[in-house]
């Protein structure tokens, strides 16, 4: 599968955060940076959620999405993850991607100007060809879910 072309367009206040990029050869995510004000970290408080500039605009390409989902290692060490996980970015988005961070840890976690604090995605989706029907068809699970099988 040939890569698919993803023009990032900087913000003013973007200028000079490393461009999103893929850490490791093999890495499904490329690491988002905070785009706060050097002089002005943002801190959350525990319990507290923000949405944090990335400084760019994604052309994510027709027929994809992005998908904005958290680091495990800020979600391990400090109880920092994304609320929404996974944000969902749009294709005929172009408005600034941010990333909705909430603070589930007991301490105040502070975010500093480039600190990598997400991670992106970019996967194919497809839309469904959405109608109404009379009834669902039939199969052996039929209505039931939710931890039904296995159960004797
Ligand atoms: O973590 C996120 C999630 C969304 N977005 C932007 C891109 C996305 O295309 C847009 C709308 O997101 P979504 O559809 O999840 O939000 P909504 O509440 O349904 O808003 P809308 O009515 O604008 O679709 O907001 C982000 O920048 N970060
Ligand atoms: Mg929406």
């Amino acid at each position: 599968m040939t890569a698919p072309r993803l023009d990032l367009i900087r913000l003013p206040h973007g200028d000079g955060i490393d461009l999103p990029a893929y850490e490791t050869a093999g890495a499904a995510g490329m690491d988002l940076r905070a785009a706060v004000p050097a002089d002005q970290p943002l801190t959350l408080g525990p319990g507290q959620r923000a949405l944090v500039p990335t400084g760019f605009v994604f052309e994510i390409p027709h027929g994809y999405e992005g998908q904005v989902r958290p680091r495990s290692g800020l979600a391990f060490k400090h109880g920092v993850t994304c609320l929404n996980a996974p944000g969902t970015i749009d294709s005929d988005y172009r408005g600034e991607v941010k990333v909705l961070l909430v603070n589930l840890g007991e301490e105040a976690f502070v975010i500093e100007r480039g600190m990598r604090i997400a991670q992106l995605l970019i996967a194919p989706v497809v839309q469904a060809a959405v109608r109404e029907a009379a009834a669902a068809s039939e199969t052996v699970r039929g209505a039931g879910g939710f931890g039904s099988t296995g159960v004797h």
